[in-house]
C-alpha cells in the first residue's frame, strides 16, 4: 500500500477528531456505526457525515453497509496517518520519501526530520499474508479482524521497539531507535545491503565468526534471535561490520524451545556461508556450553537483556497475545496437533487415491492388452484368409 504524506498537512483539525473517534469505536466494533462517531468527536451531525465522506475519498476510512447498521472502519491508511502525525507532532519525522523495502509483514520507507536527516520508517502490517485457520481460532479476534489485525501490528512493533531500545543500549550492533507510534517505528538509516544481496566478502571467514560472535552474545545476554538469517543480517557499505534488524521472534534463552531456536539460527549462518562463500568451518556454538560459560562470566550480577525488555513496558501478556499469531504461527501451526492429525489424513486420503489410481491404470492396461490381443488375431485371421484367395485365384488363372 502506498504511503500518503500529503494529509499530513492539509488535514483539519476537525477531520482528525472525527479519524481519531472512529479510532477509538474501533476498540469495540468492527464498523463503527455513525451515531458512535458523532458522539465521541462531538461534532454535529451533518458536519461529522461531510468529513466521513471526504475521509473516505482520501482513503483513510471506508464505509461499510452492514446488516443491521451502517458505518465506517478505519483504514491501513488512516492508521498510517493517525501515527505518522503523532510522529510528526513529536517532531522526530517531518517528511517521507521512497519506499527501500517491502517485508513479508512491514513496509520500509525512508523519511527526514526538519533538518533533512534521513531515517526508516517501518510500518508493521500483520495480517498481510493472513493464516485464516489460525485467526479464526483466536478469540481475541473474534468478528473484528481488521481492526485486531491493526491491534497485533501495534504490539509487533512495541515488541521491535523494546528489544531494538534495550540492545541499542547495552551495545549491540542495531539500528538506532528514534521513536514509536502505533505500528511505527521510526529508526536510523543504515547504509548497508542485506547479506542476501552479496555475492562476495573479503574475508567470510571473519564474517562468520562475527556473526557467530554475535548470536553467543546475544545468548550471554540470554537472548536468541529466532530469525537470524541473510535477510536479516545487514552489511554496512563501509566498514562491512554486520547490523541486525528485525526482531520478530526473539526469545529468551529460558524458553521452551530455547535450544531449537538457538540451532536453527547457528544453522541458517552454516547453510549459507557453505551455499554462498564456499565456507565451512567446524568451529560452531553449542547452546549448552555457550550458556554455562554465560552463566560463569555473569558471575551473579544478574544480566539478562530478556528481563530489561520484559520490565520495559512490553509485558508477558502482550508476548503471548503476538506469539500466538506472529510469525511464528507458521512453526507452531506446522506443530500443531489440528495440523498434524489434518496432515495425517491427507496423507491417508493421497496414498488410498494413489492405490486406486494404481488399479485403475493396471485393469485399464489390461483391457487394452487383450482389445489389442483380439484385434491382432481377427488381423491374422483377416491376413490368412485373404492369402488363401489369392493362392486359389492364382491356382485358377493358371488353370
Ligand atoms: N534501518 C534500516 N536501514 C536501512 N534499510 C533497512 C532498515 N531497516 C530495514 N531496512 C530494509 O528493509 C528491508 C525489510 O526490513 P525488515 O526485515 O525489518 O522487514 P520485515 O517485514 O520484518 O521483513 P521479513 O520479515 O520479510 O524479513 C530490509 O531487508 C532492508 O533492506
Amino acid at each position: 500500500m502506498k504511503l500518503d504524506a500529503t494529509d499530513l498537512r492539509y488535514i483539519t483539525s476537525d477531520e482528525f477528531r472525527v479519524l481519531t473517534a472512529v479510532e477509538m469505536g474501533s476498540k469495540n466494533h468492527e464498523v463503527v456505526p455513525t451515531v458512535l462517531i458523532v458522539q465521541i468527536s462531538g461534532l454535529r451531525n451533518g458536519g461529522v457525515n461531510k468529513i466521513m465522506g471526504s475521509l473516505a475519498k482520501r482513503n483513510l476510512v471506508a464505509k461499510v453497509q452492514n446488516s443491521k447498521y451502517d458505518g465506517y472502519r478505519l483504514t491501513y491508511g488512516g492508521y498510517d496517518y493517525l501515527a505518522m502525525r503523532a510522529l510528526s507532532k513529536r517532531d522526530s519525522m517531518y517528511s517521507v520519501g521512497n519506499q527501500i523495502g517491502v517485508g513479508k509483514e512491514s513496509d520500509i520507507y525512508i523519511v527526514a526530520d526538519a533538518e533533512g536527516n534521513e531515517m526508516v520508517l517501518k510500518l508493521h502490517r500483520l495480517g498481510r499474508i493472513s493464516f485464516r485457520a489460525i485467526k479464526e481460532k483466536r478469540d481475541y479476534l473474534g468478528k473484528r479482524k481488521s481492526a485486531s489485525w491493526m491491534y497485533m501490528s501495534r504490539l509487533a512493533a512495541q515488541k521491535e521497539w523494546a528489544f531494538m531500545k534495550v540492545l541499542h543500549e547495552h551495545g549491540f550492533p542495531v539500528p538506532r531507535p528514534i521513536d514509536q507510534a502505533r505500528h511505527c517505528i521510526l529508526m536510523g538509516f543504515q547504509d548497508a545491503y542485506p547479506l542476501r544481496q552479496i555475492s562476495e566478502v573479503p574475508s567470510p571467514g571473519k564474517l562468520y565468526s562475527e556473526l557467530m560472535d554475535l548470536i553467543v552474545r546475544f545468548a550471554h545476554a540470554g537472548l536468541i534471535h529466532g530469525d537470524f538469517n541473510e535477510f536479516n543480517i545487514l552489511i554496512n557499505r563501509v566498514t562491512g561490520d554486520p547490523v541486525v534488524i528485525d526482531f520478530p521472534q526473539m526469545v529468551s534463552t529460558s524458553h521452551e524451545n530455547a535450544e531449537w531456536y538457538f540451532n536453527r539460527d547457528v544453522e541458517c549462518i552454516r547453510t549459507f556461508f557453505r551455499r554462498r562463500f564456499r565456507y565451512e568451518s567446524q568451529l560452531y556454538p553449542r547452546f549448552k556450553s555457550t550458556l554455562s560459560e554465560g552463566a560463569e562470566k555473569d558471575q551473579g550480577d544478574g544480566f539478562r537483556l530478556d528481563v530489561v525488555v520484559s520490565a520495559s513496558g512490553f509485558g508477558r501478556k502482550e508476548a503471548r497475545i503476538l506469539e500466538e499469531v506472529s510469525v511464528d504461527r507458521f512453526y507452531h501451526f506446522r506443530h500443531s496437533k489440528t495440523f498434524l492429525s489434518s496432515t495425517w489424513k491427507l496423507s491417508k486420503m493421497i496414498r488410498r487415491k494413489r492405490v486406486t489410481t494404481v488399479k485403475r491404470r493396471r485393469r485399464k492396461r489390461k483391457r487394452t492388452w487383450e482389445r489389442m490381443k483380439t484385434k491382432l488375431s481377427s488381423m491374422k485371421s483377416c491376413q490368412s484368409n485373404s492369402s488363401k484367395e489369392t493362392a486359389k485365384a492364382n491356382q485358377l488363372r493358371t488353370q
